[in-house]
């Protein structure tokens, strides 16, 4: 991990309308595996799109649900998910189709900014595909609305002025760690995966009232030197006899559900791993609210740490 004081790193709520080139534009920029992480259904609030790293700066970004799709109609919860995303995150990227005359979606979308303090920068994509004329006809037209915090014209799909994108963005980000390996584009679905193997070794090797009592969390993935991954995960239980069925006589039934769960996570992600695992109780986490909402079983903005 690199942790330099100059670093910088945080989040950015991506918007725009349907088609308006977002997910042309992440892959741009972080590379073709976001696409396929796109496709998997995800249960968390703020799903991450992609992870942006560079020398200076690691970008994180997500996902704005409630925001993208103005025409559906959309509960009060959705409405609130949204705002409060843009409020979180570090930097709005606000991507447009310039091709297209600015309608009633767009003012959707201007009217969700209001009463945001979060800095917004604008996209003008597609430039492609339009005329000067046209690109600054769009231009002002939303800058007669809002005062973006930047602004870019550029073509996703092209790659023209994509570059001039992150230096925008990572000057609105505070100083913070890399979160994510390089490499590593986004992480959250494999940790639920990760998590769900464990689960299901654990429902295979034990009986009766432990697998329900199960919740398992993986806590990160590191890379070690070697190419190793270092994956902590903890599983929580809701009495310390469950914790000693689970941990066995002489840590005996830890390390056969470890070994078990390790050999299928090698073969999915084709990485040697180091599966540290450990197990906590946590009194009728089932019951508690608080509980659930910090084992991730409730809608609620989690840093990636
Ligand atoms: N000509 C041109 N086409 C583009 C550009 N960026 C995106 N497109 C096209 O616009 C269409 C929509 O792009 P997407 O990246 O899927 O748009 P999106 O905003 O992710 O759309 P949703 O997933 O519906 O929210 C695709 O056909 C892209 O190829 C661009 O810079 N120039």
């Amino acid at each position: 991990m690199l942790e330099t004081p100059s670093y910088r790193s945080g989040f950015a709520g991506l918007i725009g309308r349907p088609n308006a080139g977002k997910s042309t534009l992440l892959n741009t920029l972080v590379g073709r595996k976001v696409a396929i992480i796109s496709d998997k259904p995800q249960t968390t609030r703020n799903k991450i799109l992609g992870v942006y790293t560079d020398e200076q700066a690691q970008i994180i970004f997500l996902d704005t649900p409630g925001i993208h799709k103005p025409r559906h109609r959309l509960g009060e919860y959705m409405v609130q998910v949204a705002q409060q995303t843009l409020k979180e995150v570090d930097v709005v990227v606000y991507v447009v189709d310039a091709a297209v005359e600015p309608g009633a979606g767009e003012e959707y979308i201007l009217n969700s900014l209001k009463g945001i303090s979060t800095p917004v920068i604008l996209v003008l994509n597609k430039i492609d595909l339009i005329s000067e004329e046209q690109l600054l006809r769009v231009q002002q037209f939303f800058q007669s609305r809002f005062e973006p915090a930047g602004m870019v014209a550029l073509s996703a799909l092209q790659g023209t002025n994509v570059e001039q994108l992150p230096p925008l963005i990572i000057q609105h980000l505070p100083p913070g760690p890399q979160y994510y390996p390089p490499e590593q584009i986004t992480d959250q679905p494999a940790r639920l995966i990760i998590a769900e193997l464990i689960r299901e070794k654990i429902l295979l090797l034990t009986e009766e009232e432990v697998p329900h009592a199960v919740a398992v969390v993986v806590e990160d993935m590191l890379e070690r030197p070697g190419g190793i991954l270092y994956v902590p995960a903890t599983i929580y239980v809701e009495r310390d006899s469950q914790k000693g069925i689970l941990i066995g006589k002489g840590g005996r039934m830890l390390k056969e559900i470890g070994i078990l769960a390790r050999q299928e996570i090698e073969a999915l992600l084709g990485n040697k791993i180091y599966l540290d695992l450990r197990v906590r109780v946590k009194k009728d986490w089932r019951r508690q609210e608080g509980a659930l909402r910090q084992l991730g079983y409730e809608v609620g903005r989690r840093r990636p740490v």
